[in-house]
């Protein structure tokens, strides 16, 4: 039985990666406005390069907002302003900024960085940063460094931006973590919602729900499919006879036989009590009762067993296709009576009676 629903697990990852690209959006917009400020109070105090430099910073990061617009590509915009800080951070390390406070800009850097990027490439960019910064600090007479910082200051800097890191990773794992759990969670929830208890097979909600999944695909390309409803016989004497867990026993027995035999594109829910229903896309009416035919032999052929008990267990089952009824709701109704026709002739059978398969095909279906 397979699920071809997005996930709750993959609708999650996509919103928060909405939200990221947002938040970049709105920082890279920030960005903008600070580096233009801070480039014309540069250039009043006749720091002309230096205000040049911060002024054709921005054009890097207007381009990487215009391309994310243009192309939605989350990791060319995450990589990209990730590129482009760390120029920038670097930048004002070598030259020192205004009044040598250009360093104090890295602080911005670790949690943007955790947030954006994973922990482990993270801590890998931001070691490459701090690797940056040491060369920067001990070798002031690098080609296009300009700044020299005092040892005080070297020192402080380091232990400040090491505590930061750290507080900012223990953070991103603890969120991470906690994101992880409730979005487990929520699996096993959107799972149960879904899932019959007792035999692990698809509950009558999911079933009504693909139903409904599969006539619109139905509707919109002709697709053909049937279903079998599915009935065990004199169930209540199981019951009786043989005491309620007995009862449960059969119920999960006959879903792993049936699952076993049905294909993995096809599903097979608990539609009521002892009442089970197929649904099989592509399938023909001539194929559907083919199929169910195999099972009611399987089933009738089975030794269900309870506490070494053996257990007297036959089905009986109406099959329809939808190609004989306009609407989900016909095709239930027509699966009822076909079902009611099978226990009304003596049970342990299916309708349509089919004499050696010669039923034709549906029109219009795949051979
Ligand atoms: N053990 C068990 N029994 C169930 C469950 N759900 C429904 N039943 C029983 O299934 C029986 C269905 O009985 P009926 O509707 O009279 O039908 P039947 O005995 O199967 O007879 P026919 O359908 O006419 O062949 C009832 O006794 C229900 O109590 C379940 O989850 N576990």
């Amino acid at each position: 039985m397979t699920d071809t629903r997005t996930s709750s697990h993959t609708l999650s990852t996509e919103h928060e990666e909405r939200q990221i690209s947002r938040l970049l959006n709105g920082l890279s917009a920030m960005a903008i406005l600070f580096l233009t400020g801070i480039g014309t109070k540069a250039w009043y105090a006749d720091h002309v390069l230096h205000a040049w430099v911060l002024w054709l910073f921005t054009i890097p990061i207007i381009i990487n907002i215009g391309w994310y617009a243009w192309s939605g590509n989350q990791t060319v915009q995450k990589t990209g302003l990730l590129i482009i800080v760390g120029l920038l951070f670097t930048y004002l390390i070598a030259s020192g900024g205004e009044g040598n406070t250009g360093p104090l800009w890295f602080y911005v850097f670790p949690p943007l960085l955790f947030y954006v990027t994973s922990l482990k490439g993270g801590t890998a960019i931001l070691l490459f940063c701090y690797l940056l910064a040491i060369l920067v600090f001990q070798f002031p007479d690098l080609p296009g460094v300009t700044a020299e910082y005092s040892s005080d200051f070297k020192i402080r800097f380091f232990a400040t931006l090491t505590f930061e890191s750290i507080f900012c990773f223990v953070l991103e794992a603890g969120r991470l973590q906690a994101r992880n759990k409730l979005v487990a969670l929520a699996q096993a929830h959107e799972h149960a919602a879904r899932t019959d208890e007792l035999t692990g097979l698809a509950n009558r909600r999911d079933m009504q729900s693909r139903l409904n999944t599969e006539f619109s695909r139905y509707e919109r390309s002709g697709h053909h499919f049937s279903v079998v409803l599915i009935d065990l016989d004199l169930f209540k004497r199981i019951n009786d006879e043989f005491g309620h867990d007995a009862g449960d026993e059969v119920l999960r027995q006959f879903a792993r036989l049936t699952q076993q035999l049905i294909r993995q594109s096809d599903v097979a829910a608990r539609w009521g009590g002892e009442e089970f229903l197929l649904l099989l896309p592509d399938t023909t009416l001539l194929q559907a009762l083919t199929l169910a035919e195999r099972l009611r032999a399987e089933v009738a052929a089975y030794p269900f067993l309870h506490r070494h008990q053996s257990l007297p267990v036959t089905i009986s089952a109406g099959v329809c296709s939808i190609s004989t009824s306009g609407s989900v709701n016909e095709l239930l109704r027509q699966a009822d009576v076909q079902l009611y026709n099978a226990k009304e002739n003596g049970r342990n059978r299916i309708a349509p009676r089919v004499r050696s398969q010669t039923i034709a095909p549906d029109p219009g279906s795949p051979a």
